[in-house]
């Protein structure tokens, strides 16, 4: 019997703090859903000189994800900042190190999806959202993006694709999240909310 809840883990990299307002909207998705909580861990930057060693507590924000965070989750959602297209490298440095887990197939069947911040509109939101994409799909997990029954997605002048939820934060990081971009990243955290409920009880009647 499982003494507490099932949560989704929300792993983000923010050196700004766009990526991280939308990892916190996309937590209150998750829990507006019953029964499932969110987890919202964070990643230390990467230098070129590796000597460095950032303290255990991030002076803000929320602390480090462990292997055991991605091990116990029910559902995933990866966020980063896009950079040259793709994700922020302490994200992917991060995600090289769970072999581990790949090797005993812990995340076959959860779900899991992603999220982006950028500075242009055509900076590369999508292409950051699939490099995202691609290892959750190595990990076996069942990857939901954003379907068009959220309606913003056919009128969003900003962030929003079916891919994952994004957010145009502007040339200085500093813009709030838009109505629309707000709407479908909580949307986005309530959908993963769901199916990790969902795909938690068919794994256990599978088990
Ligand atoms: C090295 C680097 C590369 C970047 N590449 C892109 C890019 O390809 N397209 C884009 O629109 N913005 C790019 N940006 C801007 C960031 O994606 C943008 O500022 C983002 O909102 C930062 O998120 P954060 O506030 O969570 O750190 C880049 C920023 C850096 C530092």
């Amino acid at each position: 019997m499982r003494d507490s809840l099932p949560y989704v883990l929300i792993l983000y990299y923010s050196r700004y703090g766009a990526t991280r307002s939308m990892a916190e909207q996309l937590a209150a998705g998750v829990e507006s859903c019953p029964g499932i909580e969110a987890r919202l861990r964070t990643v230390p930057p990467v230098s070129p000189t590796c000597e460095a060693v950032d303290p255990e507590i991030p002076a803000e924000g929320a602390v480090y994800a462990d292997l055991e965070d991605l091990r116990h989750c029910a559902g995933l959602a990866l966020g980063s900042p896009t950079r040259f297209g793709n994700m922020a490298a302490p994200l992917k440095y991060f995600i090289d190190s769970t072999s581990a887990l790949w090797l005993n197939g812990v995340l076959v069947d959860k779900p899991a999806t992603a999220f982006t911040s950028t500075s242009s509109l055509h900076g590369g939101q999508e292409t950051t959202l699939i490099s995202m994409l691609l290892p959750l799909l190595h990990h076996g997990m069942v990857y939901a993006g954003l379907p068009y029954s959220e309606t913003d997605l056919m009128t969003t002048t900003v962030g929003g694709t079916p891919y994952g939820a994004s957010h145009l934060a502007g040339q200085r990081s500093d813009q709030p999240l838009a109505d629309a971009e707000r709407r479908l990243v909580r949307a986005q955290g309530e959908r993963l909310g769901r199916l990790a409920l969902a795909l938690g009880h068919l794994r256990e009647k599978a088990s």
